[in-house]
């Protein structure tokens, strides 16, 4: 017997060293185990038996070391900024087209929305125009007044012909090779190419007017020369009403497929999205740079701020005190009017009282907590129905909704709420990051077995993968890959806690004069938000940030994603790194590796996860296929990630493409 302990207990530690935990702590908590489990459990210290428990004692064992982040403060704070955004300045991000040439004729294009600030946008036009015309087509077909920010050259329409007629075929070209209708799922052939977002081309009135009603919107409002692949489609299905299910790889353009739709229908489109960041992003977004009125509600918001939201649906204000704080509203009523209403007459009152006025702004984002079991904003969702005002609901980010997935939010889950409430408003759900079976498991939950499944190829052929194994000063490792290959270039550099996010900054910004900024959960959301104005404008070129600096990070020139220390998951790995090259040019994803910071991944989950054994051993699962992808020698890393997704994928496609992942090149 205690021979075979001692083989059982080196056993352990090996299982303990593969796992990247130093050889000290391994023993000293494996004493602690055998003590524990005492005498006559002795027979039960088995890899077998006691090998999570094992894992999960050192994860804790060690935890103390490392400051890691709570993502959950992110979220509460997030809205706190949201109104000082909407009156800031446009970012950087937008987009205005300068007034270069006095000779031209503008046409102003009034703003839907009364609430948010918002720079006058321009549609450019030759002042030699014959079409005077045009603007009205263009605001009748769309159907509201459009905002543009794209130049539109009559005399360009003329000259390049050539270029115009190219266009169309290009995009009709892309779309036919991608749209394979095979009954209600259709699926794109994974060679199509990517249209450049590089393509200079003017477009004229000819063109326009060759354009149907989605691609106007596309060009007109949304300023994009073509769409990319599937989204003409998603619109199209979105507009027919269907429920549909989008799979689209990270930066594929998923926003647009509902963003589109909701500008050109009637009434709302509710939008759920899971972070607070995430929406407020969009939201700056959709107000300030497309000028589209959209806004949000989230639990965490001031009485102010969702008396914002309801001006802006144009609900009575009786109604919003009444939706906000109900036992007080009836009791305030009931004092003021000496008698005690039942609550179900005050409720239709007051419910047929506020909705006699149309909303004014199209897309409304919400989290996911908000349609959850609240009964009060189905009642608002139910009187939008009768008058016809409620277009659709999206549901983004929709891995969230799997438990199977590797971001799962319980309130997610009871989104199959709103197909049972309203059969017969279309659902359309989106995500980058589904595998098979977390995909069956979203279109079960949502109740939409039969939505129509758009998707595209999860390749992101301009990321080139590497892994580079860390070596004995990592800090100056990370500092001369910077050097060497980035110089000058716009990325992030993702770590696992707070520490060690502010340590590899400082490192950078002292020691290697590279300037950096650092973003954690840990900074207010004023800091926050400065840092990644800073980042975004280019006075920095680097954020070195964990994993609260994600979902909703939408610069298009990220040229570079390296983690200095791996990702929980594959699927976090794929969202994380697909940060980089939005743009659709070329980018570098670096994972550095060692062994070791396995160990201290399995610390984060640990935290993260106390008291949860059964999702713990489910993050460790995930985690260990990260491990797997970092210690690949021989095999295609563009492979790995994809398969990981269910796609097959052929590596001679990475190997004879044009970013080759790091063992591709070597073959
Ligand atoms: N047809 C298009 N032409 C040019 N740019 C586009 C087009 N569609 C989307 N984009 C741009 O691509 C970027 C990424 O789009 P979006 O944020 O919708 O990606 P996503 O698929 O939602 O990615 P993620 O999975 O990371 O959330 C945005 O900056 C968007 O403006
Ligand atoms: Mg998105």
């Amino acid at each position: 017997m205690g021979r075979d302990l001692d083989a059982e207990k080196l056993r352990l530690i090996t299982l303990a060293l593969d796992f990247g935990f130093d050889e000290d702590s391994s023993k000293k908590c494996l004493d602690r185990l055998i003590d524990l489990y005492g005498e006559d459990g002795k027979d039960f210290v088995t890899v077998e038996h006691c090998g999570d428990d094992y894992l999960t004692e050192l994860a804790e064992f060690m935890q103390d070391s490392e400051d890691w982040d709570d993502l959950q403060a992110v979220e509460t704070e997030a809205c706190g900024v949201l109104s000082e955004m909407l009156e800031t300045e446009v970012d950087a991000r937008d987009y205005v087209p300068e007034e270069d040439n006095a000779t031209r004729d503008y046409i102003d294009v009034i703003e839907d929305s009364p609430e948010p600030k918002k720079k006058k946008q321009l549609l450019r036009v030759d002042s030699s125009s014959e079409d005077e015309d045009l603007d009205f087509e263009i605001s009748t077909r769309l159907g509201c007044k459009a905002n543009p920010s794209i130049s539109l050259d009559k005399k360009s329409s003329h000259n390049n012909t050539g270029s115009s007629a190219n266009r169309s075929s290009t995009s009709t070209t892309c779309r036919s090779s991608i749209f394979k209708d095979s009954g209600s799922s259709i699926s794109s052939l994974k060679n199509c190419p990517r249209v450049s977002d590089q393509d200079q081309v003017t477009l004229g009135y000819e063109d326009l007017r060759a354009l149907d009603d989605i691609e106007l919107a596309n060009v007109v409002i949304f300023g994009n020369k073509s769409f990319r692949p599937l989204q003409h489609q998603a619109c199209k299905a979105s507009l027919e009403k269907r429920d549909c299910f989008i799979l689209m790889p990270t930066g594929g353009g998923k926003s647009l497929c509902y963003q589109l739709p909701a500008t050109l229908q009637t009434g709302v489109t509710i939008v759920v999205s899971p972070l607070l960041s995430l929406i407020q992003d969009q939201i700056v977004t959709l107000n300030l740079k497309y000028g589209i009125p959209a806004t949000f509600l989230n639990s965490q918001q001031t009485s102010t701020q969702a008396a914002a939201v309801f001006r802006e649906l144009r609900q009575a204000l009786l109604f919003l005190f009444y939706f906000l704080y109900p036992c007080d509203f009836l009791a305030v009523v009931s004092s003021f009017l000496k008698i005690t209403l039942p609550a179900g007459i005050l409720h239709s009152i007051i419910l047929t009282f506020s909705m006699s006025n149309k909303p004014s702004c199209k897309l409304l984002y919400v989290t996911p907590e908000r349609i959850a079991g609240n009964a009060s904003f189905l009642d608002i969702l139910r009187c939008l129905r009768q008058k016809g005002q409620l277009a659709g609901f999206v549901v983004d980010e929709a891995h969230c909704v799997s438990q199977w997935g590797y971001d799962f939010r319980p309130d997610y889950r009871a989104l199959g709420c709103l197909k049972q409430n309203f059969p017969d408003v279309p659902v359309m759900a989106l995500t980058a990051t589904a595998t098979k079976s977390v995909r069956k498991d979203i279109l079960n939950a949502l109740r939409i077995p039969y939505a129509l499944v758009l998707e595209t190829s999860f390749d992101r052929p301009n990321l080139k993968y590497e892994v580079i194994v860390k070596t004995k000063d990592p800090l100056k490792q990370v500092g001369q890959l910077l050097e060497d290959r980035f110089h000058n270039m716009s990325g992030i550099v993702y770590c696992l806690s707070k520490n060690e996010c502010e340590d590899v900054s400082k490192y950078l910004n002292e020691k290697c004069k590279i300037k950096t900024v650092y973003y954690h959960a840990g900074l207010t959301a004023r800091q926050r938000m400065e840092a990644q104005k800073k980042w975004h404008t280019g006075q920095v070129r680097v954020v070195c940030a964990t994993i609260a600096f994600g979902m909703g990070i939408d610069k298009p020139d990220v040229r570079f994603v390296v983690h200095n220390t791996m990702s929980k998951s594959i699927e976090s790995y794929y969202q994380e790194s697909g940060r980089a090259g939005r743009d659709c040019q070329p980018a570098v994803c670096i994972a550095l590796y060692q062994k070791k910071d396995f160990s201290r991944v399995v610390c984060m989950l640990r935290n993260g996860q106390r008291g949860k054994s059964e999702s713990f051993k489910a993050s460790m699962d995930q985690a260990q296929k990260m491990k797997f992808y970092c210690e690949l020698k021989t095999e295609c890393r563009r492979q790995t990630l994809l398969e990981h997704f269910g796609e097959s994928f052929d590596r001679n496609r990475c190997q004879n493409g044009p970013n080759p992942c790091d063992t591709c090149i070597k073959e």
